[in-house]
């Protein structure tokens, strides 16, 4: 039996990610390949990260560490996990000088002076479902850090802006987990192959459909929204629009990108500044969301505009389709937002 390079057993295995990035790399002759080491970096602790979560409740993994963290959230075993994973494996990677992490307070500083980058994360995201197995997920955005190489880098690294973003992206811990990142150009997927240790593309130049019939809130806050999105709500249900939340941004962003829909967290009684996090939560995802033809707004302007002013500020969220994000905004603009 002749076995040709299409034989259905010899089926090729797909573009691993390190491919992808070293043929990307190849496209910019002046590319040092940092920036690709440490996308390789993310992925590895993504890996672990993957491993922990499968298992987590086979290894005591589920429940509470027992302390808060800077954000007065009790922290849960797992994101004390990741965010040790994801440390180790940017101390050891090389790339990035510094990080910030929604569970530690200050700026950590890897020790790796010498390196170019900086990186703001969530660890884990979606904290709420852990014990629960619901889709959770890990969110980072990464810059060139202004301050010298050599030196300790300092809050001006992480207060450049959403639109000086080198590269942002996510990882799904779902029913399968799956990378999705952009260095600016197109937004790419790959899905873990656990069998081969290897992220496989599965997801090429992801666009998101211009409209959409899914929307997604804590309707359980619904009473203090502002009445522009309020009326904007009725109006979904009235034309019978699903409602989907699953109180994992990662995944109810991501299903929202491939369906199209909109994830709403306005600014509430108990979070008056919103909810979710600017640096390392709203600043990512609105920068996929852009290049992959999506909306982000809090209020009127667009997330990557709003000023950083410090590590752990807050924001209003709605993103997602461009014409459901440019309903509510008009419908705020002839009622009250906040
Ligand atoms: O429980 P609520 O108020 O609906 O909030 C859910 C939202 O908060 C978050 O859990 C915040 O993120 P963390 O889990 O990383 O703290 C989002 O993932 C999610 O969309
Ligand atoms: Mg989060
Ligand atoms: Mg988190």
């Amino acid at each position: 039996m002749e076995i040709t390079n299409s034989h259905p057993l010899a089926l090729s295995v797909g573009v691993t990610l390190d491919r992808y990035i070293m043929h990307r790399q190849m496209a910019f002759p002046y590319a040092s390949g940092d920036l690709s080491q440490l996308l390789r970096d993310i992925a590895l602790a993504g890996k672990i990260i993957h491993r922990e979560v499968n298992r987590a409740g086979l290894i005591d993994l589920t429940g509470e560490m027992g302390v808060e963290n800077v954000q007065g959230e009790s922290q849960q075993k797992l994101d004390m996990i990741a965010d040790i994973r994801f440390y180790r494996a940017l101390r050891n990677g090389g790339e990035a000088c510094a990080i910030i992490s929604e569970e530690e307070e200050e700026i950590i500083h890897t020790g790796n002076d010498n390196g170019k980058y900086v990186v703001a994360i969530d660890p884990l995201d979606g904290s709420s479902n852990i014990d629960v197995n619901v889709s959770i997920g890990t969110i980072f955005s990464i810059y060139r850090r202004t301050t010298p190489v050599g030196s300790k880098a300092t809050l001006d690294d992480f207060m450049q802006g959403g639109r000086k973003q080198v590269a942002a992206g996510y990882i799904l811990y779902g029913s399968s987990t799956i990378m999705v990142y952009t260095t600016g150009h197109s937004v790419n997927g790959f899905t873990y192959d656990a069998s081969l240790g290897e992220f496989i593309l599965s997801h090429p130049d992801m666009r998101s459909p211009a409209d959409g019939q899914i929307y997604s809130y804590n309707d359980g806050y619904l009473p203090e929204f502002p009445d522009g999105v309020q009326h904007y709500l009725s109006e979904c249900r009235k034309r019978r629009y699903s409602a989907r939340y699953i109180g994992s941004l990662v995944a109810d962003f991501h299903r929202n990108l491939i369906k199209g829909g909109i994830y709403l967290y306005p600014a509430t009684k108990k979070n008056p500044e919103g909810k979710l996090r600017l640096l390392y939560e709203a600043y990512p995802l609105a920068f996929i969301a852009e290049r992959a033809g999506c909306l982000a707004v809090s209020q009127e302007h667009s997330i990557l505009d709003i000023d950083p002013v410090s590590l752990h500020q807050r924001t209003p969220l709605f993103i997602g389709s461009q014409t459901m994000v440019e309903e509510l905004v008009s419908t705020n603009s002839r009622q009250p937002m906040l």
